[in-house]
């Protein structure tokens, strides 16, 4: 778990625990050894800590963190780097993150490859840097910058970490040489100075103001979750308490912590957001399957769907073609383009490069021949399967054979688009959420007929453009708008029993969702729900008039129309649910707890028919679909890990009695998946995917 090696008077102690190095039980057993071994050794006059593989430590084991504590701490064994007095190195590469941060803040010098990077990533797994990190960063940086770093768990790259004192020096080449040679040149150099523990923190005068601020920020930007404000309150001991009481109302904070059900949940959204990657699908699966190289794209339609998807592409280095069927729309999308990508750069999160090879990467044009060698061509039309079949039928005859085609349609039926070509096997769907380059979700959707490879192909282009990709099988509405399909419209009925906007907007927002549906349809547009209303009954040969109440004997909420016909479509339009009249409603407000019921287990019901019908394969990609396309707020760890918190049971019986109370909407028909297992209390660990996190 830690090789350890002698070069001349330098001991190089390596930590060995793939694939990132973890501080494991078994590794801080090994750690200590070898530094009582190191200490020991006469010969040795100078000791090297760095990472064998890919990178530095880049944390404690989370998966421990549901186990009984086992000893030595990682802080004892810490705590002998900085007492010995031979001088200790740690010397980084690749990814020198949480505990492995806090064992290279142990030591007496720190050393970096330009490409590495540091930081504190626990507040994002709902816990914060509880091995000396929160006391020990301020007294290097000061108490702003520490701040800043432990409350957002950026990491930041080398040179900026040089620019605030936290590594000594940048190196270049191999990591053991550099550190022998920088430990060489240290070896007989006084000790006292460079322990952390001594020093005092800079900016501790300020330490009032500095803590207020970010407390009103964390408040406002993290709503919700407790440990950024842990963060900031034990960030702010190390400037108002002796290091070693600064130390205990850490470990007390860390406990308080990672007993809460927030930490749990967050662990289990870590794991879950690594798990959906190892997808399957009927033929094949991750590991079966490889993805074909894609070099040059093509997104059909420069609306703001279209626009935001070829941003995603051109800042993964995808050359993009970007289709229009008009001069006027097209020079829009690339104007909306640009100025997205000029966007970013001024808000430092798009390097300059970056922006640079991406505006040579841009092809507009209006002519479907140029789309004939490109590798993936993203459709982002409006939805209107004619018109959809249309376009794919088109692309099939005059792209090569290996062009893989498309869709980002939210709902339509994959196979139904699929079968205007002769090239079934190669098409998909890549459902992006609005806004396309911001939000991290993309819904990748397989039809009955897309083969293995092109879905291997679809989630590992969704990997380099930066989104957390979910593959799931093609059905009415997909994972997410079908999981969401009842939470909307449970909201609309809620309206038409009496309720407001406001009301049901809050019980959602004091659950931690950032919007309620009504300030999200606002954003989102309320004509979208009207067109997929129509056309749904279209595609079953019905005609709406704008008083039906039922569609094919399924209840629906008349006010999708009467929205659309009065031209409340939303922010866009400048009036929508928030300039909305209150319809008189004769039923009595329902109150708080059945609106969220009615919200969130008649979609939590559906997740379990999604489920029962392998349309998702596991509830880790219902979850993670709902954190990264709907911001539920990661502390709740995802709809189906909070309906396993709430009890299965108490939901079955929920859904029953709605059931029984509105026999015409078929998503209360209770899920049989759901039945069967709350009868047989079958815990969540048997019908996930399986994260070790507690469940
Ligand atoms: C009463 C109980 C008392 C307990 C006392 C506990 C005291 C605790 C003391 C100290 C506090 C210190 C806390 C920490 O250090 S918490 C951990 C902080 N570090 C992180 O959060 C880093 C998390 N990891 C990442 O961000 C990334 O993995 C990465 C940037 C390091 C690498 O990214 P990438 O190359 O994309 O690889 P993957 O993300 O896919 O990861 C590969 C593989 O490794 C698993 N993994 C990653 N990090 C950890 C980890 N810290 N612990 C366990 N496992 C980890 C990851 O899950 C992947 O595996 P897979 O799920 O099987 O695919």
């Amino acid at each position: 778990m830690v090789d350890y090696s002698v070069h001349g008077q330098v001991a190089v102690l390596e930590v060995n625990n793939p694939p990132v190095n973890a501080f494991s039980h078994n590794v801080r057993v090994g750690l200590d050894r070898s530094i009582d071994k190191a200490i020991k050794d006469t010969n040795v006059k100078a000791i090297v800590i760095c990472g064998k593989g890919r990178t530095f430590p880049a944390g404690a084991d989370i998966r421990e963190f549901d186990q009984p504590h086992k000893e030595p701490s990682l802080t004892l064994v810490f705590e002998k780097l900085e007492k010995t007095t031979k001088p200790v190195v740690a010397a980084i590469h690749g990814t020198c993150l949480g505990g492995g941060l806090e064992c290279a803040l142990f030591c007496h010098y720190r050393i970096a490859q330009k490409t590495a990077r540091v930081g504190f990533p626990e507040v994002q797994i709902g816990i914060l840097p509880g091995a000396a990190g929160t006391q020990r960063l301020p007294r290097l940086t000061g108490l702003h910058v520490a701040m800043d770093m432990i409350t957002s768990g950026r990491h930041i790259f080398a040179p900026e970490a040089l620019k605030y004192g936290i590594i000594d020096e940048m190196f270049t080449g191999d990591v053991i040489n550099a550190g022998i040679k920088f430990a060489k040149s240290v070896m007989n150099k006084p000790l006292e100075d460079r322990c952390l523990m001594n020093k005092t923190v800079k900016d501790a005068d300020q330490a009032d103001q500095i803590a207020d601020e970010f407390m009103s920020l964390v408040k406002r930007k993290y709503k919700g979750f407790e440990a950024p404000i842990d963060c900031v309150k034990a960030v702010k001991a190390s400037a108002t308490l002796p290091y070693r009481e600064g130390l205990k109302m850490e470990s007390r904070l860390m406990q308080k912590l990672l007993l809460s059900g927030q930490s749990a949940a967050q662990r289990y959204a870590f794991f879950s957001e690594r798990a959906v990657s190892r997808w399957k699908m009927p033929g094949g699966n991750f590991q079966t399957a490889k993805p074909l190289p894609i070099k040059s794209t093509a997104v059909i339609g420069a609306g703001t769907m279209g626009t935001g998807i070829a941003v995603c592409l051109l800042n993964a280095g995808y050359q993009v073609y970007l289709l229009e069927q008009n001069q006027k729309f097209l020079e829009n999308g690339v104007k909306t383009i640009r100025g997205i990508i000029e966007g970013s750069v001024r808000l430092g999160k798009t390097p300059m490069a970056v922006a640079q090879k991406a505006a040579t990467l841009l092809k507009p044009t209006m002519k479907y021949e140029d789309l004939a060698d490109v590798d993936l061509v993203i459709e982002a039309v409006y939805e209107n399967l004619s018109l959809k079949r249309e376009i794919f039928s088109k692309l099939d005859k005059l792209c090569k054979p290996t062009t893989l085609l498309c869709s980002n349609t939210s709902s339509l039926d994959i196979d139904r688009i699929g079968t205007a070509t002769k090239r079934g096997d190669k098409v998909a769907g890549m459902h992006f959420f609005a806004p396309a380059y911001y939000m991290r979700l993309l819904e990748n959707i397989y039809s009955t007929q897309t083969s293995p490879t092109t879905a291997a192909t679809i989630m590992d282009v969704g990997r380099k453009i930066g989104k957390v990709s979910v593959l799931v099988k093609s059905c009415q509405g997909f994972l997410a708008n079908r999981m969401r399909g009842p939470f909307a419209v449970e909201a609309y009925f809620l309206l038409e029993e009496g309720s407001t906007p406001q009301e049901v907007d809050s019980v959602m927002e004091n659950l931690g969702m950032p919007m309620g549906p009504f300030k999200t349809g606002d954003l989102s547009g309320l004509d979208i729900g009207y067109k997929i209303q129509t056309e749904l009954a279209k595609s079953k040969g019905v005609e709406l008039s704008v008083d039906s109440k039922f569609l094919m004997g399924e209840r629906i909420s008349t006010l999708t129309r009467t929205m659309y016909d009065n031209g409340r479509l939303g922010r866009k339009t400048g009036k929508g649910w928030y300039r909305y009249e209150k319809p008189g409603g004769k039923l009595a407000t329902p109150d708080e707890e059945e609106i969220l019921e009615r919200l969130m287990y008649s979609c939590i019901n559906e997740g379990f028919k999604i489920l029962e019908e392998g349309v998702a394969a596991t509830p880790e990609d219902i979850d993670i679909s709902w954190i990264y396309g709907f911001s539920w707020p990661k502390y709740l760890g995802g709809p189906m890990y909070y309906a396993n918190r709430i009890g299965l049971d108490k939901i079955y019986q929920r859904i029953c009695y709605y059931h029984e109370n509105f026999p015409y909407s078929s998503h209360w028909i209770p899920s049989r998946l759901l039945l069967k297992l709350s009868e047989n209390k079958v815990p969540m660990s048997q019908w996930c995917s399986g994260t070790d996190s507690k469940l």
